[in-house]
């Protein structure tokens, strides 16, 4: 697949604070991309610099072929959908969409019937027909996302950026708009571009999730890939679905706060060590079992359980004081409940565990 948009050793600074430290970036045609970094590491600044709002000290940009570093916003072909819209309150749904069009720097679209029927086919695309005559007060969130995406769509930009595109939306219209924005996408054909702070959001929509910490693209990958294979103790924790163990690899253990913990398998290079758990692959037993050959435990002391529907979060407490999290599909069983203040053995097979050395 060819690639659409490169970024080397891309730096910007705010004064004395780094907002990217060295990005290096490459990314595919024709795809979902999912940029997830918590609060700070950059996101915002990155896709600023990407749309050519904010020029880099060093470093460059090539979007399809060409260097754009330092090519104003609206030579670049790269569209950007804000967080909150941006729409003109004052203008009914046609009018925001055609705005564009009929006003940008470059090839402005003069003829009147030309632009109506771009207007009119990016309505449809969007899935907005029937609602064209309203003031954009007077839509939804959900429709007004999607009077800011028709109204980047119109100019045909070779590359769509979306900063937190659902992050306005309720929780129900955000999982329904995920498969709208994936489905738009997949008819316009270009790469999208979505920054997001939510790890489900990201592995849910990207067919690439990229993760950003400290100012640099940390892991690059397919949901998959991320999900199972964080390649640091900090990815795993942005996931929100791993247990973490601080502490050192010493020979054939790891050296933790509440005790060694066996490992087998490969550990993976980092520069912070860690020992990672997925919170799905941990049984709750009895205190009085044993731990096989193949297997680790650790006690812990029962707090309280989250039913989410499908699954059920079991939270205790280790003798390190720190709070360990279960969870425990229901497909095949009803949920167990679990004694107050009662101790219990936690277990998982040495093979599911991450170890970082
Ligand atoms: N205009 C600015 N002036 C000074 N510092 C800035 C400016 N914009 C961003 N920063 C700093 O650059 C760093 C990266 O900020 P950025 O907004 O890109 O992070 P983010 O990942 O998008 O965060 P969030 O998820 O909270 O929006 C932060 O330390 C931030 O304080």
């Amino acid at each position: 697949m060819s690639s659409v948009l490169t970024l080397t050793k891309v730096v910007k600074t705010y004064g004395d604070t780094v907002a990217l430290n060295s990005v290096d970036l490459r990314l595919p045609n024709d795809s979902y991309v999912s940029l997830l970094g918590p609060s700070g590491s950059g996101k915002t600044t990155l896709l600023r610099v990407i749309a050519g709002f904010e020029l880099p000290e060093s470093g460059s940009i090539h979007f399809l072929g060409k260097d754009v570093g330092t090519a104003p916003p609206h030579e670049r072909d790269i569209g950007f959908v804000f967080q909150n819209f941006a729409l003109f309150p004052h203008m009914t749904v046609r009018d925001n969409i055609g705005f564009g069009l009929v006003n940008r720097l470059n090839n402005p679209v003069t003829d009147t019937n030309v632009a109506q029927r771009k207007v009119r086919e990016i309505i449809a695309l969007v899935g907005l027909t029937g609602l064209e005559d309203r003031a954009v007060t007077q839509i939804s969130g959900g429709q007004k996302q999607r009077v800011a995406l028709a109204r980047t769509l119109i100019t045909e930009p070779k590359m769509v950026l979306l900063d937190e595109p659902l992050g306005a939306l309720d929780a129900n219209l955000r999982s329904r708009m995920r498969t709208e924005l994936k489905a738009i996408r997949e008819r316009c054909g270009v790469t999208f571009l979505h920054v997001t702070g939510s790890e489900t959001e990201a592995l849910a929509m990207g067919d690439i999730v990229l993760v950003l910490d400290d100012k640099r693209i940390v892991q690059q990958g397919d949901a998959d890939m991320i999900y199972n294979q964080p390649n640091s103790p900090a990815v795993a924790r942005f996931l929100n679905c791993y247990n973490l163990f601080p502490g050192q690899l010493e020979g054939e253990s790891f050296a933790s706060g509440v005790g060694k913990l066996a490992v087998s398998g490969a550990v993976h290079r980092s520069s912070t060590p860690g020992y990672a758990i997925r919170y799905d692959r941990i049984a709750i037993k009895p205190i009085s079992t044993t731990a096989a050959d193949d297997e680790v435990k650790v006690e812990g002391t029962f707090v309280a359980s989250e039913y989410t529907g499908s699954s059920i979060t079991s939270f205790f407490s280790l003798d390190d004081g720190k709070i360990f999290e279960v969870e425990t599909h229901l497909s095949h069983s009803a949920p167990k409940i679990y004694e107050p203040q009662g101790r219990y053995n936690l277990v998982w097979k040495r093979k599911d565990a991450l170890v970082y050395a």
